[in-house]
């Protein structure tokens, strides 16, 4: 029935001010009249339509891809939209396209490592889309080892160029998004020789296609990796392959911002510090943490409405089925996932404010929380983005049969959130370094520098001064291990980030009581998963362990009458969604089978292919068949 909201009686059970709670989720009232008006935007234009990007071949779904990315620039144009309502509407566009990386790390590269003359050539170019820029750092033969790329930039004195060249197979630049079929400029990293001498991997701006017919320039060999994970998904974006094949740059297309090649063939660092150019690191690993609430809020909303809709087993007397919302068991995996959500959220606003505040710190030379926001946005990125990847899967089998079909949204959304485990940090490369941040805490203990800041609870820890540790060296030996304690220090942070939001003023009857239970869930949750390393390590007693468990039962019976209102504070349109499993008014049935006589092997009765290769099978004439 059209018009029903079969959630209402869910709806009308939960005890908190809905409205208020979606301004808490947005980050601020302004933030949220922002979000609500341009998601309903996106949503009412039939321009972003996208449910049917599962059916369509590689080509058709690049093809649209490339028209949506254009007519939401047409949009932005009309609509006189500022940075961050364009930014918005990109994002509910919700589709990989070359504009993410465009946006996300063309130009915040040139911004964070180009000098002054070369952020006014190239930005004004860049923001008007008169050019359009990929970021071209992994190689074929290496991407985590950053250093061991293999691409070189030869400076010539002689004509004041760079050449750039791809001496081997392995040196083709691999994986950047946009650079297979799109982009016209890369920012490209490779190795430089002046003078004969190496002086490590650095940025050069390189043209790779004409402005006129779009054709490869002289001596690029480039072109699109192949199709990847899932249907539809990130085969929407193009990512590349490219060879140089001796490519004449000139001189200022390095990124000179922090060290410079002379016209006379002398490298030298210029006066800005190094370290400035970890800030736009931060920067794509703080929007990365962001993301990560918003895809995984995604999941849980698709899987909290069905599991409320969804009914099996336990009627009585001829009475309703039970929905499958009411099953521990079913609790038991949800409800951690809607506390991670939550907690994914405040801490990616915290890192916001951490970034704004290491930019400050960076602007004024003063490094000295660098160390510690890196270990921040590298671990918090791959905890984040580990748990969520994990946590879409599991709202997929919380859905049980349905959560397999492309319309429930859950396959394309796991098939495109699971590379943010990859890319921009392989995770498990991460926390190795978050771990030798930990391990360089832990040998200054004693000293007279105290650690401040996310890690000042060290100085809490009496015991490990005690700890009489015969290992000295073995890094390497023990990175297992000390890659469990990195997540365990990250874990440490969204806990206490979320602990501090909870100190804040928060408005709305009820609210903050839900954010309580939320915090309670997570952290109780965490300790009930890790309750092995907790009761080895003495830090609890089996008695403690149970008490938590019981605790956290008791608290998924408060989340539950107040489920369905908590994913609604997330205010997705059906839009953005992209799931018949999670529509806003629960109406699931009659709209999967409406959905299934939409697929194109649906258009006619008899499959094509019948003549050929069924009713050989069936009249006994296989042996003739022509196959
Ligand atoms: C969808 C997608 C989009 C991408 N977009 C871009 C882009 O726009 N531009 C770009 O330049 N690149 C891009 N990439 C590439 C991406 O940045 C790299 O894939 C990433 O940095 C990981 O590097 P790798 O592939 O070399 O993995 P590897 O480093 O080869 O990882 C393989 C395994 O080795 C392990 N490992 C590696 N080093 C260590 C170590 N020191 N100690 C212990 N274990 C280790 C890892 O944990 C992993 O399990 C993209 C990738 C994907 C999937």
């Amino acid at each position: 029935m059209e018009g029903v909201d079969h959630l209402a009686h869910e709806r009308n059970k939960s005890e908190f001010d809905v409205d208020a709670m979606k301004i808490v989720w947005a980050g601020s009232p302004h933030a949220f009249v922002v979000s609500d008006r341009i998601s309903k935007l996106v949503a009412s234009d039939p321009g972003f339509r996208k449910d049917n990007r599962s059916t369509l071949s590689r080509k058709e779904l690049f093809k649209n891809t490339l028209r949506k990315a254009a007519y939401a620039w047409k949009t932005i144009i009309d609509l006189h939209l500022s940075e961050e309502e364009a930014a918005k509407l990109r994002f509910y566009v919700d589709e990989p396209a070359f504009t993410d990386v465009h946006w996300g790390m063309f130009i915040p590269a040139i911004k964070g490592q180009g000098t002054e003359e070369q952020q006014q050539k190239w930005l004004p170019l860049a923001y008007k889309m008169q050019i359009i820029g990929c970021y071209a750092q992994t190689e074929l033969g290496h991407g985590s080892n950053v250093q061991g790329l293999e691409t070189t930039a030869t400076f010539d004195p002689q004509t004041d160029e760079f050449i750039i060249h791809s001496p081997t197979l392995t040196s083709s630049k691999w994986w950047p998004g946009g650079l297979g079929k799109v982009a016209t400029h890369a920012i490209a990293y490779a190795l430089l020789i002046v003078g004969g001498r190496e002086q490590g991997v650095h940025g050069f701006i390189v043209q790779l296609r004409s402005l006129e017919d779009h054709s490869p320039l002289p001596g690029m060999t480039v072109g699109d990796i192949g199709m990847k994970f899932g249907n539809g998904a990130y085969n929407a974006m193009d990512n590349g392959v490219l060879r140089f094949d001796h490519v004449r740059i000139p001189r200022n297309q390095m990124l000179m911002r922090v060290s410079q090649v002379t016209c006379e063939g002398k490298y030298k660092q210029s006066d800005v510090p190094r370290q400035l150019v970890y800030g736009a690191m931060l920067y794509v690993r703080q929007t990365i943490v962001a993301d990560a609430s918003c895809a995984l809020s995604r999941a849980v909303c698709i899987a909290t409405r069905y599991s409320a809709v969804r009914r099996q087993f336990g009627s009585q007397n001829g009475g309703p089925e039970t929905q499958v919302i009411d099953y521990k068991t079913q609790q038991s995996r949800l409800f951690p996932l809607l506390a991670s959500a939550y907690a994914f959220r405040f801490v990616g606003e915290w890192l916001k404010w951490l970034y704004a505040d290491v930019t400050q710190r960076l602007q004024a030379n003063d490094f000295s929380t660098l160390p510690e926001a890196h270990a921040c946005t590298a671990g918090l990125k791959s905890l984040t983005t580990t748990a969520t990847a994990d946590g879409i899967e599991e709202c997929r089998k919380l859905c049980g049969g349905h959560g397999y079909l492309c319309s429930s949204g859950l396959p394309e959304l796991f098939a495109v959130y699971v590379p943010a485990c990859t890319y921009e940090g392989e995770n498990t490369v991460l926390l190795l370094q978050v771990a030798r941040f930990l391990m360089k805490t832990v040998s200054q203990l004693g000293s007279s520098k105290k650690p401040v800041g996310t890690i000042a609870y060290m100085t809490r820890v009496e015991h490990l001064m005690q700890c009489r540790c015969g290992v000295q060296r073995g890094f390497a030996e023990l990175s297992a291990d000390l890659v469990e304690a990195a997540v365990a220090h990250c874990q440490l942070l969204v806990v206490s980030k979320f602990i501090e939001k909870l100190q804040q003023e928060i408005p709305g009857k009820g609210v903050k009581q839900q954010l309580e239970v939320l915090c309670n869930i997570y952290a109780l949750f965490l300790l009930h998963k890790h309750q092995g390393d907790f009761l080895s390590t003495g830090c609890i007693t089996p008695k403690h362990a149970a008490l938590a468990n019981d605790e956290l039962r008791s608290l998924y019976s408060q989340v539950r009458p107040n489920a369905i209102a908590l994913v609604d504070a997330f205010n997705y349109t059906d839009h953005y969604l992209g799931s018949i499993l999670g529509c806003y008014d629960g109406n699931v049935y009659p709209k999967l089978y409406e959905a299934a006589w939409k697929d194109p092997l649906n258009e006619s009765v008899v499959p094509d292919g019948y003549h050929q290769y069924i009713r050989p099978l069936l009249k006994q004439e296989i042996r003739t068949a022509r196959l």
